[in-house]
């Protein structure tokens, strides 16, 4: 589809006169379609220069279940919500009404979890676009940046694999190029209002052009887990009552054999998913998480 908005035209006839018919059916269709995504987060995928969407829509992911350093994360919720708030604020001082944000850290430690969850927590959607789909052009990508559905959140993941590639200094390889990259996240024509999320695990590899300010407004880190983060995985992981003391013993031993920094949270995750009912029984086994930490 040409503009590539995520719509598609049908034609209805009604045979007699009485255009109501029409007019109840689309009501009908819209409150239905309305209550289907209510409280859900609808994923976008692209596909040409077009928007689909993407399975069904999923459950919001909660804030609370992405254990990241408290700041950082209220951080980067608030800088959204005083965006979201500001569009006057942006347009009487004549400053495109838009805000990116880049993710960087090891692999595993909640980057796409956190979008996620952002998405649901401020009812947003999320339109993903794939940079390693080698028919994509510029025009085809420009079309996608300024077609995004409203309020959705625009997710390039792993931006490393394609910018590394494409650095403004080296030879484009696809029909999509460096310059219309950074044209299109920063054209006049680009959607006002975006909220545009980038993610990497290679924060040395991108091209300093790419991440820029105005291009990328905040970067947040999000490294493995420090033990503080491994206690509290621990604790939401087994729903534990953090009040009782053997509760908060038990996620305090847990935590106290991980070393800050050593492992994701990824890892630690599937570690206790080998004893999901049982978190006296990760504790006991934990020495065969730990040889990975040393590592
Ligand atoms: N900080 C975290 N809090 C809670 N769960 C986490 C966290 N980090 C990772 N996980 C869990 O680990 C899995 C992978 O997380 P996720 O895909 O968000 O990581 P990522 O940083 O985006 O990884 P990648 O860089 O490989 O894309 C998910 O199942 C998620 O629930």
């Amino acid at each position: 589809m040409a503009s590539g908005a995520p719509f598609e035209s049908i034609v209805l006839t009604v045979f007699g006169n009485d255009g109501n018919v029409i007019q109840q059916l689309v009501t009908d269709a819209m409150e239905l379609s309305l209550r289907r995504d209510e409280g859900k987060t609808v994923i976008y995928i692209s596909s040409g220069g077009s928007w689909e969407r993407f399975g069904t829509p999923r459950t919001a992911r909660s804030l609370d279940s992405v254990i990241l350093p408290q700041q950082g994360k209220d951080g980067l919720v608030s800088d959204i919500r005083d965006f979201l708030s500001s569009e006057e604020w942006f347009r009487n001082r004549g400053i495109p009404y838009r805000r990116g944000y880049l993710l960087h850290g090891p692999p595993g430690n909640g980057k796409s979890s956190l979008v996620n969850a952002i998405a649901g927590e401020l009812k947003l959607d999320i339109c993903i676009v794939s940079l390693s789909n080698s028919e994509m052009d510029d025009h085809q990508f420009n079309s996608l940046l300024n077609n995004a559905p409203p309020k959705s959140i625009l997710l390039i993941e792993d931006v490393d694999a394609a910018f590394s590639r494409r650095s403004a200094s080296s030879e484009v390889s696809s029909k999509l190029s460096f310059s219309g990259i950074l044209n299109a996240l920063d054209g006049v024509a680009s959607q006002e209002g975006r909220i545009l999320f980038m993610t990497t695990n290679h924060l040395e590899v991108l091209d300093s052009a790419l991440i820029r300010e105005g291009r990328v407004d905040l970067k947040i880190q999000i490294s493995n887990a420090t033990k503080q983060q491994a206690q509290q995985l621990f604790t939401y992981f087994y729903s534990l009552d953090n009040q009782n003391p053997s509760n908060l013993e038990m996620a305090t031993q847990f935590a106290s054999k991980i070393t800050d920094y050593s492992l994701s949270m990824s890892q630690i995750q599937g570690f206790l998913l080998q004893y999901k009912s049982s978190p006296q029984k990760a504790l006991k086994h934990i020495n065969k998480l730990i040889p990975v930490s040393l590592v």
